[in-house]
């Protein structure tokens, strides 16, 4: 195993190589299959990880705790409102002092305009390497598992096409790090990719501009679409999910006359059709079914949702038994 990964952060994979990203994947998938051996494979014994949540959480609590007692250490599950953050424990002091007790931190804060901030104070101080659960602009560890998802349905993946579609929902205004993520890593590995959504659900400039730069060294195409149609039409991957409208909705009523004028925008049995011969479909979960997406695609045989969330866990065991050794 390569050891210079030990230490680093992953605020998102955009700040590592692409010969990390690779390591992180030759690991992932050799731990996968000694899993699927009965092989244990303790790299991480008398190691604890720190996991700091600031909102629910299903697959990546559990996955971050399987993965670390699958790796020999222990992982700890801290909520920040049964914690003093409320009565003043700051960033930097959750770093300096979670980073001396632990090997590693995790954390999620997907607050707009904060989450990414407070991860990189946590990093600035903590001795540990912070890893991201989640924050308001990048969700690194979902992208990873997509990408492991991906490679396992098509090898290798350059020239394939991936359509990053808005979908509509309405339970909460999610936040667009899982799309910012998936679009700067998916055309480093040489696919082209297709960003789908209405006017109003713009993703940050920035980002936008990365991915394009990043498609632009791996000779893949990059485009923006409006059209949810045009962008699933002949795609490989349709990867359609809800975000909020974080950077043009200034409240929840705008966002949601928003949403009635766009709930047409639901991947259904007909829209998949149109999409390439062995296209697959694919949403990190929680899914609006009936809203975001019919039952016939999601649980049909196109759909992938399943090996996304199983590759959470492999995909994220290779991260801490490369950064937390
Ligand atoms: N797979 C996950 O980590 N799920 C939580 C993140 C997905 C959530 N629906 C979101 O859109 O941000």
């Amino acid at each position: 195993m390569q050891t210079n990964l030990r230490g680093r952060d992953v605020i998102d994979f955009q700040e590592w190589t692409k010969d990390e990203v690779d390591t992180v994947l030759d690991v992932a998938f050799a731990l996968k299959r000694d899993r699927a051996l009965g092989q244990p494979h303790p790299y991480l014994r008398d190691k604890v990880l720190a996991m700091l949540f600031f909102f629910a959480s299903t697959r990546t609590r559990a996955s971050f705790e399987a993965g670390m007692a699958q790796l020999g250490g222990h992982a700890q599950f801290i909520e920040s409102r049964s914690t003093q953050i409320a009565h003043g424990d700051t960033a930097k002091e959750i770093g300096e002092i979670l980073g001396r007790y632990n090997d590693g931190i995790a954390i999620r804060n997907v607050d707009w305009g904060v989450g990414n901030t407070y991860l990189r104070e946590v990093a600035t101080a903590s001795r540990a390497p912070v890893l991201n659960m989640q924050c308001d602009q990048f969700h690194p560890h979902q992208a990873l598992a997509d990408l492991m998802t991906v490679i396992e349905r098509f090898g290798d993946p350059r020239g394939r096409t991936a359509t990053v579609s808005w979908a509509c929902a309405r339970s909460y205004s999610k936040p667009i790090s899982v799309p910012q993520s998936l679009i700067l890593l998916l055309p480093r590995f040489g696919m082209n990719v297709r960003l789908v959504h209405p006017p109003e659900f713009a993703l940050m400039p920035e980002v936008v501009e990365q991915a394009r730069e990043n498609a632009r060294r791996s000779r893949a195409s990059f485009e923006v679409l409006d059209d949810f149609d045009e962008g699933i039409r002949g795609t490989d991957v349709v990867y359609a999910k809800s975000w909020g409208a974080v950077l043009t909705a200034t409240d929840e009523a705008e966002e949601a006359r928003l949403l009635d004028r766009y709930a047409s925008w639901v991947t259904d049995g007909r829209r998949l059709a149109t999409a390439g011969e062995d296209a697959v479909y694919m949403h990190p979960l929680p899914a609006e079914r009936g809203v975001e997406v019919t039952d016939e695609v999601i649980d049909g045989p196109r759909s992938a949702v399943y090996d996304q969330a199983e590759n959470r866990l492999h995909g994220q065991k290779a991260v801490m038994a490369l950064t937390m050794r």
